[in-house]
């Protein structure tokens, strides 16, 4: 027999834009309940975000100390790789879930362990552990939050070749010997730094021209010279053509050519977890990303009582852009069920205006590359009248000071009508924190004339913004 439940809200998926759609209906007086079928915190905090950060903050502190003459006679050794990867199973909580459960309980949010589906209009079905099935009515919304997986290119033999996928990169126990990558995108350059650093034999085999191929040029370009400095083998214009594991080795061909490795990693993007989700129940298409509102409304569903946050809705794979979406959303349908207009302008309340101006990311290489909102290119090809100014972020007194022999770029991208910052992008050591300023100054829509009046402290790393403003013409 099958229980029937009622709340306000069902949320499928407890990843962070999953807890945080929850967390803000229940504050606004709603019940919830969410659903999760693996661990509460998905795969930020278990295979992607937290893991992958905790494997490359021990890198970064000894490039950084090494860079400072004085402090560099302290490095008189290499990083100790057991300590380095049970630091990364603290962060993970060792894959147990039990502080995100209590937080839930403290927020007042309903667990169901299990797989979720739809079953028709404001129903979801419930394939609990233990085999027995729930169905849960929603009497105002139901929000998809579930996510995405690694994309598996169909390459001949690699689904067999038992590939790694993020999932594994984030969470081996010991460093391969060697570690064929496939992509050169923000996992692949992560995990090649990461495992790199921790003595494995790294190959990339991109693609494309390039690296990190959506932002800057530069950016791209300085990531590949220090991994190669660093005794990463970069390929570029590299296609895989088949995978084949033999006495415990991959063996890739690629333009008639062998490459063998222990591991080979699949970094070659995602694909949204809406293939099993019950789509079909309210007339839309599985495995497709859900397309939605700028309240992240499902658009094309009737009585519009259907969400998507996070990667789901494929507008931005990025943890703090999910959780964004999801106050965001959290706040239309609580003010949707009490009948009050919401505030869906542009840069309102309730709408994710900032995921199509001022996404920023941070990607943690050795150099950390910090961007925000449109490259140069993409703002001339909306249309956008634009002038970029670059500066050599070296020539500042506080990146000197950084580090001895400093170097890195920023660049800004100036919509020439508006006066206004439209794009940022800073490659460097230390300017991950620098990123925020750029994002206050894009969503905040702040005039360069009145930038010219923020004056960064001296002698720190922001001064850049001085600089780049006076190479503006200011
Ligand atoms: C290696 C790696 C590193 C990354 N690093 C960063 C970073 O540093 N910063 C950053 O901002 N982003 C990073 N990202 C991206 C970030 O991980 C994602 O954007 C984020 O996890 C998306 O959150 P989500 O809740 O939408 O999806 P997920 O985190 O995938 O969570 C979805 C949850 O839904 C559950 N679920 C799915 N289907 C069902 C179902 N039918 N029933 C019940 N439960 C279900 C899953 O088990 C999972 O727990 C990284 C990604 C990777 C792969
Ligand atoms: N620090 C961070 O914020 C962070 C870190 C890791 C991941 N992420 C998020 O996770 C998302 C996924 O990362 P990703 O690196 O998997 O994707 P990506 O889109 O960044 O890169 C995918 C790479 O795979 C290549 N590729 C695609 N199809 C291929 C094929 N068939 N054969 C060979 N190469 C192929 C692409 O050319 C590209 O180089 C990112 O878009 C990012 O939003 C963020």
């Amino acid at each position: 027999m099958t229980e029937q439940l009622e709340y306000d809200v069902v949320v499928i998926g407890a990843g962070p834009p999953g807890e945080n759609v929850a967390g803000r209906v229940v504050d606004g007086g709603l019940t919830a309940a969410i659903v999760e079928a693996e661990l509460v915190g998905g795969e930020c905090s278990y295979w992607a975000c937290m893991p992958s950060k905790a494997l490359l903050r021990g890198t970064e502190a000894l490039v950084d100390a090494k860079a400072v003459s004085g402090a560099a006679a302290a490095v008189t050794g290499g990083q100790d790789v057991a300590a380095t990867l049970a630091r990364r199973d603290s962060f993970t909580s060792n894959w147990k879930d039990d502080g995100q459960v209590q937080w839930l309980d403290g927020a007042g949010i309903t667990l169901r362990r299990g797989r979720g589906r739809l079953s028709g209009p404001r129903q979801v079905t419930v394939e609990g552990p233990d085999g027995g099935s729930t169905t849960l009515t929603a009497r105002q919304a139901v929000v998809l939050a579930t996510g995405s997986v690694a994309s598996i290119p169909p390459i001949d033999g690699l689904t067999d070749a038992d590939p790694w996928t993020s999932r594994n990169a984030t969470s081996a126990q010991q460093p391969p010997a060697s570690l064929a990558i496939i992509g050169g995108g923000v996992v692949a350059c992560e995990m090649a730094t990461a495992w790199n650093a921790l003595g494995t034999k790294v190959i990339m085999l991109v693609r494309g021209e390039r690296l990190l191929d959506r932002l800057e040029p530069f950016a791209g370009e300085q990531v590949a010279a220090t991994l190669r400095e660093s005794g990463v083998e970069v390929r570029t214009g590299v296609s895989v053509d088949a995978a084949r594991r033999e006495d415990g080795q991959v063996r890739l061909t690629a333009g008639g050519e062998t490459i063998t490795a222990e591991q080979v990693l699949v970094a070659a993007g995602r694909t949204p977890a809406t293939g099993d989700l019950g789509l079909d129940t309210v007339g839309l298409e599985p495995g497709r990303y859900l397309d939605v509102d700028d309240t992240c409304r499902v658009t094309g569903v009737a009585d519009g009582w259907l969400y998507a946050v996070g990667d789901a809705n494929g507008r931005n794979l990025l943890t703090h852009m999910g959780k964004y979406q999801a106050r965001m959303c959290g706040t239309a349908i609580v003010q949707r069920s009490a009948g009050d207009k919401i505030d869906d302008q542009a840069w309102g309340t309730a709408v994710a205006t900032a995921d199509h101006d001022a996404t920023p990311s941070v990607i943690f290489t050795v150099p950390q590359v910090g961007a925000v909102g449109r490259t140069e290119e993409q703002a001339r090809a909306d249309g956008l009248r634009v002038r970029a100014v670059t500066y050599e972020i070296g020539n500042v007194a506080g990146a000197s000071l950084f580090a001895d022999g400093y170097t890195g770029t920023a660049k800004l991208v100036v919509d020439e009508d508006r006066r206004t910052v439209v794009g940022a992008t800073f490659v460097g050591p230390g300017i991950a924190e620098l990123t925020h300023s750029a994002t206050i100054a894009i969503a905040g829509e702040v005039t360069i004339d009145r930038l010219w009046h923020a004056v960064p402290s001296y002698p720190t790393i922001s001064e850049v913004w001085l600089r780049l403003l006076e190479t503006y013409g200011l």
